[in-house]
């Protein structure tokens, strides 16, 4: 049985603060951009209408939730997992510790604040990266790029789990986001350990390779509506899970420079420890051979590995083509396709295109270009559709 909490109890929890402008940060466009796909928005239940109820945002992270709030220039948190729940009742002397029927509700109003949480959100957010700098560096060899996506400008790149962004990627393909949510979410109900339960809600991790690669997960997969990308999570999460079963396995080779990475503190040495620690040590590589290899998965074509590479292998440089990205090349720096399809040849010829205008960060800001042309495309779609009510409405009146 998991701890299981109630909404009071979280509300009431202190919020720990970093001060970020937000220029450098916008929270809720960040969330939104398509990087992640669990993230919710979290109603606090309070009625005022003051700067204190920005909109909060709940999502898992790891073997954490997150609640994540942005004030004027503060990004406020919360952490909840079982070590610092544990310490909250600890230091409150509850009697009702975890994992019995009831929830908890005391208020233990601390601030869940510690250094190794900041850090936590400062990796997950790249902040030690200066947006405002690479905006300078964009600006300087595309003149126009803040003026070419105002409402985008301040997204952040996130650097997240390979495992994770691996597998999310899979489901992307020929995807909207909201499908895509929806099938992440259906996939960590199905195959992720439940972290803690807020009001009867189960909050679950990331499954694992090796519980992705049981035989019975395409199959339920497949009932859940993934279609062909059911074969294909299985397939890759049953190639890596063999890849890694024995711990002498040449692909581990790049990770003996990986001692210095401090997202693989806690990686055990089961055989999913290993999957994980050889995707993390793809970090300390080159864009190039990170990009060959996770090509050799099943369902993994070079648009979804240059997403794993960009948003969670360091490779910033990485810059990933798909429609939407080929609307900006065409329309707002009137690139020249060659084929009405998006070709390999394009593929790459959009790619180089973009990485050799933007420079180094050139992923950063296919980011930003990314959300723009999202943000664009779901207004236009919004506005072509209340355009044809208009235009119905006008037919039926006259009638
Ligand atoms: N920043 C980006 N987010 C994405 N989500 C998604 O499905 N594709 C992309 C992308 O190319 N860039």
């Amino acid at each position: 049985m998991k701890m299981k909490l109630t909404k009071k109890y979280v509300d009431d929890l202190a919020w720990s603060s970093l001060i970020y402008p937000k220029d450098e940060f916008d929270l809720a466009l960040t969330l939104r951009s398509g990087q992640s796909f669990r993230w919710l928005k979290y109603d606090d239940g309070s009625t005022t209408t003051t700067t204190d109820t920005a909109d909060q945002w709940i999502g898992v992270v790891e073997n954490d939730v997150w609640i994540l709030r942005q004030n004027r220039g503060v990004l406020q948190y919360k952490i909840i997992n079982d070590n610092n729940i544990n310490n909250y009742i600890i230091n409150n002397k509850f009697d009702n510790i975890s994992n019995n029927d009831s929830p908890i509700h005391k208020n233990p109003n601390m601030a869940s604040s510690d250094s190794s949480q900041d850090s936590k959100i400062r990796n997950y957010f790249h902040l030690d990266l200066s947006l405002l700098e690479l905006h300078k560096q964009f600006t300087e060899k595309d003149k126009d790029f803040l003026t070419r996506f105002p409402s985008s400008k301040s997204v952040r790149l996130l650097r997240q789990n390979p495992v994770e962004v691996l597998f999310s990627f899979i489901c992307s393909t020929n995807n909207n986001i909201r499908r895509i949510c929806n099938m992440v979410e259906c996939m960590c109900r199905l195959f992720g350990a439940v972290i803690v339960q807020i009001d009867g809600k189960a909050y679950h991790k990331f499954p694992t390779v090796s519980s992705l690669a049981e035989t019975s997960v395409e199959a339920e997969l497949k009932k859940s509506g993934f279609g062909y990308r059911a074969k294909f999570i299985n397939e890759t999460a049953k190639k890596l899970l063999k890849e890694h079963e024995n711990n002498n396995n040449n692909n581990d080779d790049n990770n003996n420079n990986n001692i210095n990475n401090v997202d693989d503190n806690n990686i055990d040495d089961s055989a999913d420890g290993r999957c994980e620690r050889y995707l993390f040590g793809l970090r300390n590589g080159k864009y190039d051979d990170a990009k060959k290899i996770l090509l050799q998965y099943p369902g993994i074509g070079p648009k979804v590995a240059d997403c794993i590479c960009l948003m969670s292998l360091d490779q910033l440089n990485a810059v990933p083509v798909d429609t939407h990205v080929r609307q900006v090349a065409e329309k707002i720096y009137n690139f020249k396709m060659e084929a009405k399809s998006l070709t390999t040849n394009s593929y790459d010829k959009i790619s180089t295109f973009f990485q050799s205008l933007w420079g180094r960060y050139a992923g950063w800001a296919q980011s930003i270009a990314f959300s723009g042309q999202l943000n664009l495309d779901a207004n236009t779609t919004t506005s072509s559709v209340a355009l044809l009510k208009v235009a119905r409405n006008k037919r039926k009146r006259k009638k």
